[in-house]
């Protein structure tokens, strides 16, 4: 039988959206104003779901305790409280865009589950805006 377990984190990030390869112009027309050069910030809501075979003798798909964990060091830990796009190694020639914020945080946790669980990561820019990834 399989079932979904979710945890949900937040994190507090600044960021700004822009090329490098591309004119201030064109940053401007295309990403307005989070083009800032003085960058802006989010408190981003993360929720990631862990879908599997519940585990006969203990009743998990997941140790929620050990998920916690995770998210705490391989996500908060690097992302809470920083600039993503000075701070985050992963976004030095990478747009923070919501989209690719949800592909990092699923590359970083997916190696760290079971092969056999499946992984989504859910993440809300703000409060209307949010992303859903599971590695397709
Ligand atoms: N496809 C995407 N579009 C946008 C992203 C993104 O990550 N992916 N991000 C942004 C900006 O980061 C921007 O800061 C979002 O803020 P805002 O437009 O103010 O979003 P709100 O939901 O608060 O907007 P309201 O107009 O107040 O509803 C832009 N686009
Ligand atoms: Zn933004």
């Amino acid at each position: 039988m399989r079932a979904t377990l979710s945890r949900k984190a937040h994190f507090n990030a600044a960021h700004r959206l822009y090329r490098k390869d591309w004119s201030f112009e064109k940053n401007d027309e295309v990403f307005g104003k989070c083009n800032n050069p003085n960058f802006h910030g989010h408190n981003y809501e993360l929720i990631v779901s862990v879908t599997g075979e519940i585990d006969k003798e203990t009743g998990f798909v997941v140790d929620a305790k050990i998920l916690k964990s995770l998210i705490e060091d391989e996500i908060e830990a690097v992302f809470d409280h920083k600039n993503l796009n000075l701070e985050v190694l992963e976004f030095k020639d990478l747009n923070p865009t919501a989209e690719n914020i949800a592909v990092v945080i699923y590359n970083k946790l997916k190696p760290k589950l079971a092969a056999n669980l499946d992984l989504e990561i859910t993440l809300y820019e703000t409060p209307r805006n949010f992303v859903r990834y599971s590695g397709e």
